[in-house]
């Protein structure tokens, strides 16, 4: 690799140090046992499983599907944890600050692909290199060795794009980007083909032997393996032996590996069948080598095979097994402090005071040298701030500080010795040091910075963030609300001669002799279409199938019992009363549909009877009822739908739109081995959902903008209060939908058990709510219920700020904002609590 264009940087003079000495143990596993499922479902994974990795070599862990190796790298990179034993990895327990896991001093390469389809190989890298924070000049010169040295293709390639072995070089590639000091490989050979199978071993070997970096690698080739140092041979959770491959070969006297492995599974299986042999147990012919679900013999049974093992028993063993391994450990190793500082890449370190980390910055800042090749990436920090200033750590009182390249400047290591030598038996084991952790400037920003690329490189997504919102408010005000329109009507007319088919003929003069005539030219055409019928019968007929909404039907002396009526006034007769009748017949099966027509029907009778009286000097054929509709207070005389309906519309999408573009982030992370890669490599899940948060939020603001402005500007939805408060409630519930996305995200493990969840969601919200119906038109149980509804009250807000122009000092306004806070606070902290619960702490 060329070292032309490295940058000079701050760093230690133990960097290129030879291979560690045999004594120092990298990673340090002892009685593992790890279950999942629970009652009769549990099966137990890993076995009192025993494994040391010495520092500076590479550990093969080979074994049969299943048999639990990536159950013991994710206890070793901290994802998951042991039911009982320990692991030390790099000196401390994974997830505490001495191990230096999760962070940059591990590269790990999860068995999933863990890369992020929509970005293009160069992205990638650059991705990691920003994650890490290492100087731009390094990223440049790293990633033209990397690609060199795995023939990735071309960096401007999308890795959505590249063959299944080329997206699994780039994530070997992005393990060892950052040249860490523990590499964890699981299976990154799969799919590889030979030659580049070979490159990769000798890189490896490289780098264990010669910049004394660790790896832990599984594979399924198992000749490959002859070049590690160790090879554990794994079966049903625990190891059959732990041995240099030559030493193996040698021992059982075999040509290949793979002889060993059978050989030994075939000795194990022996015992096995001789052990429930002698406890009149029965062994199944089919139990094979190759398929690896865990075995009974008592020999491996872990404390958690047995279910009523007292917790007090778990306990104390797992007490002992602590002590003595903390023991072992720290007599074993040689007990350097731990190296995130050697590589001079920003992680959390361990010192055992203050005082002590400021002597050697001190120190280190009189050894200044020139990288001479890249196995020391370097902090983009370096030579400007020694410490990561967010990293701060309180243990036992005391303040120490996690560093980059002032610490990886200490004068020696021996004297770090001594340090981390003299600190050791004052660590308690189960005290887990409490990492104070703001989130990081860098990481952050990266993270945003994928969340935009990612949407916007998405056109599925894209379209769904950017155009739906859009959509759907012009969709609704096209669709809802508006009054129905062309609705035929039969008119049955019997005072016209039938044998002219029962049409008016239309004049405007006022002495036209018919009233049904005069009558019909009052009705909104728009609404109604009159369709003349010769019969009754005909009409009816028409209405039963559905031809027409109904039938205006005029008898055959309409207008002189009319105008009988209007002089005898309330005098007349029955029949009077009977003949000067319009008969309405609708049909109402559809309720909006014959309220419509009637409220037309009506109107235009009104009209009818009002020009009469002006334009023709007429009485009113029937007096006017002494009820009068003043102006209204809020609103219009004729309000439509529509107007009723928009906030509840504008708070929906709002809502749904978050939820959904929420509801599967972790989801998918988790899924494709994002998170547990970003985790590991020292992301913490604070700042997965800052970004998160801050990206979505963005996309909230020009959402609820676009619906607001589709809404009052385009369709004139009548807004008269504040502009300002109406887009403030309407973000809040963006938030509230946001949250609860990210409330489902956490707890779901599946898309389609997320769907169901946001969908379980929107129903009962839409229609509790008050979207679709008057709230007072529900039963007052249900009402209660829907007071919970984080959307019941900001609707009722928004609609004051609407149609009565409310503002903040009324309480159905500050309401709606109090119950929305007070929603989102909840959601986040269930979110967080999943999250803990869950482990996806960084
Ligand atoms: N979250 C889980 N819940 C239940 N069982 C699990 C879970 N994760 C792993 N297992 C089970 O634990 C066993 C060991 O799985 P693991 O993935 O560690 O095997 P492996 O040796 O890595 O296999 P492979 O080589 O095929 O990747 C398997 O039987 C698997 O089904």
């Amino acid at each position: 690799m060329s070292t032309e264009s490295t940058p000079a940087v701050t760093v230690d003079e133990d960097v290129l140090r030879p291979p560690a000495s045999e004594g120092e143990a990298a990673v340090y596993v002892r009685n593992a046992c790890k279950s999942f499922g629970v009652g009769k479902r549990r099966a137990t994974v890993l076995r009192n499983l025993e494994m040391t990795v010495k520092k500076g070599t590479i550990y093969g862990l080979l074994g049969a599907s299943g048999c639990g190796k990536t159950t013991l790298l994710s206890c070793i990179v901290g994802r998951r944890s042991l039911d009982s034993g320990d692991v030390l990895v790099l000196g401390g327990e994974p997830g505490s600050p001495e191990s230096g896991i999760p962070g940059p001093r591990v590269g790990y390469m999860p068995q999933e692909l863990a890369l992020y389809g929509d970005f293009t190989i160069k992205e990638t890298l650059e991705y990691f290199g920003r994650i890490y924070n290492l100087p731009s000049a390094f990223v440049k010169s790293q990633m033209e060795f990397i690609f060199k040295l795995l023939d990735l293709p071309p960096g401007h390639r999308y890795v959505k794009t590249l063959s299944g072995g080329q997206q699994r070089r780039v994530s070997f590639a992005v393990a060892l980007f950052h040249e860490p000091e523990l590499l964890i490989l699981d299976e990154p050979t799969v799919g590889v083909d030979p030659m580049l199978r070979k490159s990769i071993w000798n890189h490896l070997v490289r780098l264990s032997t010669d910049h004394g970096r660790t790896v832990i690698i599984t594979t399924h080739y198992i000749e490959e393996a002859r070049q590690a140092d160790t090879i554990g041979l794994m079966r049903s959770g625990h190891l059959l032996a732990e041995e240099s491959p030559q030493n193996l070969l040698a021992t059982h006297g075999l040509r290949t590996l793979e002889e060993v492995f059978l050989k030994l599974s075939r000795t194990e299986r022996a015992k096995k069948h001789g052990a429930l042999t002698a406890s009149g147990r029965a062994v199944h012919p089919t139990d094979s080598t190759q398929q690896d679900h865990g075995h009974d013999n008592p020999a491996f049974l872990c404390t958690t095979d047995n279910p009523d093992a007292t917790s007090a028993v778990a306990s104390r063993n797992r007490t002992n097994i602590s002590a003595t391994i903390h023991e072992q450990y720290w007599k074993s190793s040689k007990s350097v402090i731990p190296r995130a500082d050697e590589h001079g890449i920003v992680g959390l370190t361990f010192s055992p005071s203050r005082q002590n980390l400021e002597e050697r910055i001190s120190d280190s800042q009189t050894v200044q040298r020139r990288v001479g090749s890249n196995n020391n990436p370097p902090n983009a920090d370096s030579g400007a701030a020694p410490f990561d200033s967010q990293e701060v750590v309180h243990k036992s009182g005391e303040l120490t500080t996690g560093n980059s390249s002032a610490s990886s400047c200490s004068s020696s290591s021996s004297s770090c010795d001594t340090a981390v030598a003299t600190s050791r038996p004052a660590k308690k084991r189960g005290s887990r040091t409490f990492t104070l952790s703001m989130p990081s400037g860098h990481r952050t920003a990266a993270l945003i910075r994928k969340n935009f690329l990612i949407t916007i490189r998405n056109i599925g997504m894209f379209a769904f963030v950017f155009l739906m919102p859009g959509l759907q408010s012009t969709l609704f005000c096209l669709a809802i609300g508006r009054d129905p329109t062309s609705l035929k009507m039969a008119v049955v007319n019997e005072e016209l001669d039938p044998s002219v088919g029962r049409v008016c003929n239309y004049t405007t003069d006022c002495t036209y002799s018919m009233f049904s005539c005069r009558y019909l030219r009052y009705l909104d055409n728009a609404t109604i279409v009159q369709i003349p019928y010769q019969s009754l019968s005909d009409a009816l007929d028409a209405t039963l199938q559905g031809t027409v909404w109904g039938v205006i039907h005029f008898g055959p002396n309409f207008t002189e019992e009319l105008l009988e009526r209007q002089v005898d006034g309330n005098a007349v007769d029955k029949e009077t009363i009977e003949g000067s009748r319009i008969g309405i017949t609708l049909d109402w099966s559809n309720e909006q549909i014959a309220l419509t027509l009637q409220h037309r029907l009506v109107g235009g009778f009104n009209e009818f009877n009002r020009n009469l009286v002006t334009s023709c000097d007429y009485q009113p054929v029937i007096p006017s009822i002494p009820v009068e509709f003043m102006d209204p207070v809020y609103g219009k005389k004729n309000p439509s739908f529509t107007d009723f309906m928009a906030p509840g519309i504008i708070l929906t999408i709002a809502y749904t739109q978050a939820v959904s573009l929420t509801a599967a982030v972790f989801i998918n992370e988790r899924k494709q081995g994002l998170l547990d890669r970003s985790l590991v490599a020292g992301v913490r899940t604070s700042e997965i959902l800052l970004g998160h948060l801050v990206t979505q939020f963005t996309v909230l603001v020009f959402q609820s903008s676009v619906v607001l402005l589709v809404m009052l500007l385009v369709f004139k939805i009548t807004c008269q209060g504040s502009l300002v408060l109406a887009m403030f409630i309407t973000l809040l519930q963006g938030m509230c939908g946001m949250f609860y996305g990210f409330v489902v995200s956490s707890l779901c493990d599946q898309q389609t058990s997320a769907l169901q969840l946001s969908l379980g969601s929107f129903f009962p919200n839409m229609l509790l709510s008050g979207v679709l119906w008057p709230m007072e038109g529900m039963s007052i149980y249900l009402r209660y219920l829907s007071y919970f509804i984080p959307l019941t009250h900001a609707i009722e807000a928004l609609r004051c700020i609407f149609a009565r122009g409310w503002g903040i000092d009324k309480p159905e306004v500050y309401w709606g904002i109090f119950v929305n806070f007070g929603w989102i606070v909840g959601l986040l902290s269930v979110c967080l609590t999943i999250i803990r619960i869950r482990k996806y702490t960084g």
